[in-house]
């Protein structure tokens, strides 16, 4: 069964649509990327299942319970720019934020503890005060707050796109690690941080999901490769050979290479070397070019 269904969700403020009918569902344990442009309605599709949103038609229904019953104790949600109070302690504000979730005085400060060390914050970075950190360890507070209360899940809107390297590789490596206790939900614009980590992704454009799937799934689907090659003289000549092969979906020069195309990229390079050893072609440059996850990603938008 799945974790959490969503139901012909659409978002609306005032005359403009930012989600547009979208339905997913994803099982436990999986780790989700919604990816998308700016704009695309990311954060208005995880404030509305974080319940800060009401939608404005539609549903969401979380395992066990009842459609449109409150799933917020089911859920952690780290926004896009959290604000701290940056005169309290990483200690402190772990504190505070679990008595905000009910925990008792006593509980809320064992699973401070608990979770400063999961997160890497040393015992006395944790004594100092927020204002001092750098953006990882704020990042990785973030989501220590938001798993306070043992969420099933946990979402994250874009938690590494304002980081410099060294903090985004540390929240990297910190939802990896908790990709196996809970299912995580997050938002991105940056594929390669969705392909790194995620199993799943939804990807959205204009407030619908235009595309899901896993990355091998959506590579199989659109992605294709390139062949660039040249030659010590005449390329035209070369291209009309290649063309005959039958095996190309499309082929153009440019820029002194013939760029060749095809949708069985390893059909194509036996059939352009056999011919070209057989035929003693003057070769110069033979390389294979995958198309960038970007380049895919246009291709889902525009198709
Ligand atoms: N409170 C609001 N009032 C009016 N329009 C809004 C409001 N919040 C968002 N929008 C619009 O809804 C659309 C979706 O916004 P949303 O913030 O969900 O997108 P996003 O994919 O998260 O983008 P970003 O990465 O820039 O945060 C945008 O066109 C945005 O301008």
């Amino acid at each position: 069964m799945a974790l959490i269904k969503v139901n012909n969700l659409s978002k609306r403020y005032g005359n403009k649509t930012a989600v547009n009918n979208v339905n997913f569902d994803f099982e436990r344990g999986k780790c989700i990327a919604l990816i998308g442009p700016n704009g695309a309605g990311k954060t208005t599709i995880l404030r509305t299942l974080s319940g800060l949103l009401k939608p404005t038609s539609g549903t969401i229904q979380f395992a066990d319970e009842k459609e449109n019953s409150d799933i917020r104790p089911h859920i952690g949600y780290l926004p896009q720019y959290p604000s701290f109070y940056g005169w309290m302690t990483g200690r402190e504000f772990l504190i505070f934020s679990g008595e905000l979730a009910y925990l008792s005085k006593d509980e809320a400060k064992k699973r401070a503890d608990e979770l400063l060390k999961k997160i890497g914050i040393s015992e006395g970075a944790s004594n100092e005060r927020i204002s001092r950190y750098s953006g990882g360890m704020k990042q990785r507070l973030g989501i220590a707050q938001a798993i306070i209360h043992r969420p099933k899940l946990l979402i994250l809107d874009e938690p590494v796109s304002s980081l410099d390297p060294i903090g985004r590789r540390e929240v990297m490596t910190l939802m990896e690690e908790l990709k196996n206790e809970m299912t995580i939900l997050f938002s991105t614009h940056i594929l390669s941080d969705a392909d790194e980590i995620s199993d799943e992704l939804l990807l959205l454009h204009n407030g619908e999901i235009v595309e899901s799937g896993s990355m091998d799934e959506l590579r199989a689907k659109y992605q294709t490769s390139k062949i660039e090659l040249a030659f010590e003289n005449d390329l035209e000549e070369y291209k009309e050979k290649i063309d005959q092969l039958n095996i190309v979906s499309d082929s153009m020069i440019e820029r002194g290479l013939l760029h060749v195309t095809a949708s069985d990229i390893s059909q194509a390079r036996k059939a352009i070397l056999e011919t070209a050893s057989q035929e003693d072609w003057p070769l110069t440059t033979f390389t294979i070019n995958r198309a960038s996850l970007e380049d895919m990603f246009m291709k889902v938008v525009n198709k």
